[in-house]
């Protein structure tokens, strides 16, 4: 296995760290500086009958991605590592989604797919709906915090860079939906601002064909971050928990 890589931190200082097994190579860090990240696990995007499923995308691999993050979330609330849900979506109507003179209103399948079909306006993304609503298995638990984002990345006019910096958070944990879209916006982003960020190729779904996910991953490996599994993260994290409790 290559030498761990140390998030944001000198050789010496990794007796605290857990070593997450990640390509190109693997990637410590430290639980109470790592925050997980859960794109967008909303009905709109995992469940049938949501946005992207009548949009024609497909969503029959999401119930797997939700057991994934369930487990990485159980993982990581037992270990003290933070959980930050993103939530994309708009005002019922549709102010902040942008008008004509807004690529997102010529970009977005969901206000595409609501002009084509008028009978679901105010239904598709809309703050307060079924559709904008976090997945029952995924909603926020008491301590997680909750980001509404109107554009693809979550750190595009939000607030979540201050969150995480007032936290000390210098990793990111990327699991949810979609890879290629919301996910890798918002880990590229992250880059630029310096955070360390690991996508869980299991716990994430792409929207489109299969190779827009490898090409998703190949980009992450190679330019922007790290890329792991939910058992490899979970596994690291719970081993790391465990010989921190016998130490006391
Ligand atoms: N969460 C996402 O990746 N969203 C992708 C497309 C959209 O919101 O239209």
């Amino acid at each position: 296995m290559a030498a761990p890589l140390h998030a944001g931190y000198a050789l010496g200082d990794s007796a605290d760290a857990a070593i997450v097994p990640a390509r190109p190579e693997p990637l410590s860090l430290k639980p109470a500086e790592t925050a997980v990240i859960v794109v967008d696990m909303q009905n709109a995007y995992a469940s049938k009958g949501g946005y992207v499923d009548i949009a024609g995308f497909d969503v029959s691999k999401t119930a797997k991605v939700i057991g994934k993050i369930g487990q990485v979330l159980d993982a990581a609330r037992a270990a003290g590592v933070a959980i930050v849900h993103f939530q994309n979506g708009w005002d019922p109507a549709y102010v902040e989604a942008g008008g004509p003179g807004s690529p997102n209103w010529h970009k977005s399948n969901a206000l595409k797919t609501m002009r084509a079909r008028p009978e679901l306006e105010g239904q598709l993304l809309a703050k307060g709906g079924w559709d904008y609503a976090i997945v029952d298995e995924l909603k926020p638990q008491p301590g997680d915090i909750l980001i509404p984002k109107t554009r693809y990345s979550g750190f595009f006019n939000t607030n979540v860079d201050s969150v995480l910096r007032a936290r000390g958070i210098r990793t990111l944990v990327f699991v949810g939906v979609a890879t290629n879209v919301c996910v890798e916006s918002s880990l590229r982003d992250a880059f630029h601002l310096e955070y360390f960020g690991l996508m869980l190729e299991d716990a994430v779904n792409h929207l489109g064909p299969d190779y827009i996910r490898d090409a998703s991953l190949y980009n992450i490996e190679k330019f922007f971050g790290w890329v792991s599994t939910a058992a490899d993260f979970c596994g690291a994290i719970s081993q790391h928990a465990a010989e921190a409790q016998d130490d006391r």
